[in-house]
């Protein structure tokens, strides 16, 4: 069984190449950092270590590499005899790869016309049928119908911290023991693969709303919240009693935005939450606050982790989301001169000012209700930076 898989970072050989090892595929990674690639192609294994006091290793093999940037042909012959494509590259760089995926299909269309599912494990709601559009875009239209009956695109959501690698070992990967992959069932093209760790539903919007509104939501507050505090890791903003203190405010209110939207039980929800803090807290793990803040109008879009939990806070409960409102004016403050989205930010809120470059970001109306809230908090937000 052949995987290709995009995206050879953290999560790529951190969790979903050690998963498709487990389940006897070999992983084919594409990516456009020559380095690893030819690390990966050099060693044909690399070590994945879980971060608690045992280290468990588990060497990962059965894998190679294409630079894409130098042998996209390779890709396309790879697509046309995978049995899967995965990827995990950030929401932002879907588009890039479309084309490259589109004619990988395309050909595999006239030269091995079996079904074959494309996932997209990416931290956002709908990331596969968002790599889908931008493929389907590249694709003859004359194409569409059979493309259409032959490739699947089931969204998925994945959650597994794995930090910034500060090794000596380029390949290898420290991940939190901690992972869930759920993915949809229904969007698959022939046979629904066998992969160990993978739990399949039928629906799986109440899961990466659950999943994207209380670990990134929450993972958000230490970012954010820490950063303006002057903390540089995740684990040190949580020694701290007020992250602590808005962390649990945030996700008390997204919690009842998705225990009020989906059904889930309260007392179950509560402990889903406990979990996650606690996997924050982490001592095994050093995860850069910069590294959880990155690609800051990303995470202040419509339907990411603050934002659309807020409004869903909002709109169920008809109370002001106060805590969650304090971590978007610290995202809204966030800066950092080595992160492209916050450096646009920031020259956005110097031209425009904070409530017109927030409505921009947000998709917010000027009217809407949320907007004052968050401005109000822009001023209370000061008494937490320290010195
Ligand atoms: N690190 C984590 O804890 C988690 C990350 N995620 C999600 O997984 C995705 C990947 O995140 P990470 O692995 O942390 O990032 P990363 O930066 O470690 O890995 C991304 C990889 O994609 C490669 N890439 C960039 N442009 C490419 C292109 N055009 N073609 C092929 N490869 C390309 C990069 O060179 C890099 O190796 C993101 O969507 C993230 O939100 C989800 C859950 C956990
Ligand atoms: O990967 P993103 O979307 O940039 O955001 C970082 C977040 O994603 C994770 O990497 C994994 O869920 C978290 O560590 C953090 O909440």
């Amino acid at each position: 069984m052949l995987a290709v898989h995009f995206g050879a970072g953290n999560i790529g050989r951190g969790f979903i190449g050690a998963l498709l090892y487990q389940s006897s595929f070999h992983t084919l990674f594409v990516d456009v950092n020559g380095k690893v690639i030819d690390e990966i192609n050099r060693k044909q294994k690399y070590d994945v270590v879980l971060a608690d006091e045992k280290k468990e290793v588990l060497t990962v093999r059965n894998i190679s590499g294409i630079n894409s940037m130098i042998d996209s042909e390779k890709v396309v012959q790879a697509i046309v005899n995978a049995d899967l494509i995965t990827t995990a590259v950030g929401p932002n760089v879907l588009e890039l790869i479309s084309e490259l995926v589109a004619r990988g299909l395309q050909e595999r269309l006239h030269k091995n016309p079996k079904p074959i599912n494309v996932i997209a494990c990416e931290n956002m709601v709908g990331g596969s049928d968002i790599l889908k559009e931008h493929v389907y875009k590249h694709i003859a239209e004359k194409d569409h119908g059979e493309l259409n009956s032959l490739v699947g695109f089931p969204n998925a959501a994945v959650d597994r911290i794995v930090p910034n690698q500060m090794n000596h070992d380029r390949l290898e990967v420290l991940v939190e023991p901690y992972f869930e992959w759920v993915v949809e069932k229904t969007a698959f093209k022939g046979k629904i693969p066998e992969i160990t760790g993978i739990t399949y539903v039928d629906d799986l919007k109440p899961y990466i709303e659950r999943k994207l509104f209380t670990v990134n939501t929450g993972h958000a507050v230490p970012a954010y919240i820490g950063h303006l505090m002057g903390y540089h890791t995740i684990y040190e903003a949580m020694q701290d009693r007020s992250v602590l203190e808005i962390l649990e405010g945030a996700l008390g209110e997204s919690g009842e935005a998705i225990i009020q939207t989906y059904g889930f039980n309260r007392a179950v929800h509560q402990e889903y939450v406990s979990k996650i803090i606690n996997r924050f807290k982490n001592p095994h793990i050093s995860d850069d606050v910069a590294r959880v803040s990155r690609g800051p109008i990303r995470k202040l879009g419509p339907n990411d982790r603050l934002i659309q939990p807020a409004k869903m806070y909002w709109e169920i409960t008809g109370k002001s989301p106060i805590m969650l409102a304090k971590v978007i004016a610290a995202a809204l403050m966030y800066s950092h001169e080595m992160d492209r989205e916050a450096v646009e930010l920031q020259q956005l809120i110097e031209k425009q000012g904070y409530r017109h470059a927030l409505e921009r970001i947000s998709g917010l109306k000027s009217d809407h209700a949320l907007v004052p809230i968050i401005m109000k908090e822009m001023e209370n937000i000061n008494a937490y930076t320290r010195g």
